[in-house]
């Protein structure tokens, strides 16, 4: 299986070096040069399989010769051993076809666990065998971050840098970044916002010198490995739902395109999903963007639902590129055109080929309040706000015929101060986390520079 970038130019790297690299060094993303589809009969035996399992084989194909079957399958159960459901992401029955998938049972409260737990453990074994180390840096809106210092935290091989907005997130979120520990974990609060953060980031990985001397990795959904764990949570939930005898479909909580794209990626698979649907908190670029065709942002007003506080969708490039048809080039323009001018028309063939998979809604703030009232009054579930929003896009459809799946993608426990104005309940943090706020905090506040940036984590590296 090999690897090649959104933008065409960067050269063809196996699993293990698109893992291990990130970024693209022609500042594309990484997606597979072809999607394995998996037959009806494989999809049909995924049924009564444990999440490992399943794990294993919709992974498998991705995965090439970097890892034996045998160490596949033990990293696989390592990484989510440490999950607080058997189940991993069990289903819960909202209405008579509608169901909230649950993706905060992991260590860290959120679904990013689902993809940061499998990755730190395969950064440890590639890196121990090439007996290299490296610097990640990440860029987070609050989830991200949280899990991946705790994916990274200890691990000799790695220093883990995580720049978050200052004051942009959950107290829980920035509490769970800063009280760590372990002296490979540098919780850095930017002056911005997770555009900030994010673009940040990307000059890092732009700036070849620096790049190359820290030897810098990125656990951001830019990473392929990212997506592709995340392509396994459509496949276990669509099965237990009947797939592939039955479509199904789900509605996603958005902010940087990466958990709603495992889901088209899942689809290509040939999984049976019938709709993707985008649900957008106000920051609704990608709402706005399917309904007129033009990618044009806007100052970020910062919500309630803070993780999808985003402008700059970074996995949106790669459903471009498919959207495309695979023109690299063409990718590379728009994406050159963002950056220049903050905005970018979609060709409208492009656009057609969006709105053929995916569909979107937006949940202001007062309507996300409303949401959280109505799914504790209606059914009993508590929702953080990310999920209340899907939940509230998938049920202004009503009722249909095909199951629809919303993704629920955080603990109402990060989000207490929301989720109490909104149904009077203040979610508890699980018992092991109970501790918390008397945890003394670690942080550095950094500027939005760049050379700045370069010079901490230099600095910190060294020592
Ligand atoms: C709780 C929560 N929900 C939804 C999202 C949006 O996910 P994505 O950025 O993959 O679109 C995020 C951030 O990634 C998040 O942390
Ligand atoms: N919402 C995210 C933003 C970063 O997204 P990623 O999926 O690209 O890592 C967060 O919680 O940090």
């Amino acid at each position: 299986m090999k690897y090649i970038s959104t933008r065409g130019k960067a050269p063809e790297l196996t699993f293990e070096d698109a893992m291990l690299t990130g970024l693209a060094r022609d500042g594309g993303l990484y997606i597979p040069a072809e999607i394995p589809v998996m037959p009806k009969a494989e999809i049909a035996a995924l049924a009564g399989l444990s999440y490992e399992e399943i794990a294993f084989r919709v992974m498998r194909p991705f995965v090439g010769d970097a890892f034996t079957d045998e160490d596949f399958a033990e990293i696989i159960q390592k990484a989510y051993a440490g999950f607080g459901h058997a189940a991993r992401a069990p289903l819960v029955q909202l209405g008579p076809n509608d169901f909230l998938l649950e993706l905060f049972h992991g260590p860290t409260l959120a679904f990013k666990d689902f993809a940061m737990q499998l990755i730190g453990q395969l950064f440890q074994v590639a890196l121990s065998r090439r007996g290299e180390r490296v610097t990640i840096v990440g860029a987070t809106s609050g989830d991200t971050g949280s899990a991946a210092i705790e994916a990274f935290r200890g691990l000799d091989a790695v220093d883990v840098f995580i720049l978050f907005p200052n004051g942009r997130v959950s107290e829980v979120q920035r509490r769970q970044m800063t009280t760590p520990t372990e002296a490979n974990v540098h919780a850095l609060a930017l002056e911005g916002d997770f555009d900030d953060c994010q673009g940040k980031l990307k000059d890092m990985f732009n700036d070849f010198t620096f790049r190359d001397e820290v030897r810098l990795a990125g656990v951001n959904s830019i990473n392929w490995a990212r997506v592709l764990a995340q392509v396994v949570y459509y496949f276990s939930s669509a099965v237990s739902l009947g797939a592939p005898h039955r479509e199904v479909s789900f509605t996603v909580p958005t902010g940087n395109f990466g958990d709603i794209f495992a889901g088209y990626i899942a689809k290509r698979m040939g999984l049976p999903i019938r709709d993707l649907v985008i649900a957008t908190n106000q920051n609704d670029i990608l709402h706005r963007t399917l309904e007129t065709g033009a990618y044009t942002t806007q100052a970020v007003a910062p919500s309630i639902s803070p993780s999808m506080d985003i402008q700059v969708s970074s996995n949106f490039e790669r459903a471009l590129y498919f959207a495309y048809g695979g023109d690299g080039n063409a990718v590379a323009q728009l994406m050159a055109e963002l950056k220049e001018k903050g905005a970018f028309p979609v060709s409208q063939g492009a656009l057609e080929s969006l709105r053929e998979t995916f569909s979107s809604g937006r949940v202001s703030e007062e309507e996300t309040l409303a949401a959280i009232a109505k799914f504790h009054a209606t059914t009993g579930e508590v929702l953080c706000p990310h999920s209340a929003i899907a939940a509230e896009v998938a049920a202004r459809r009503g009722t249909e015929s095909t199951p629809m799946v919303a993704l629920a993608t955080a603990h109402p426990a990060k989000f207490p101060d929301a989720v109490e104005r909104a149904c009077g309940q203040r979610p508890a943090l699980p018992a092991r986390m109970a501790d918390l706020f008397e945890r003394e905090e670690r942080l550095t506040e950094v500027p939005n520079d760049l050379a700045a940036l370069e010079a901490l984590i230099r600095e910190r590296i060294s020592k």
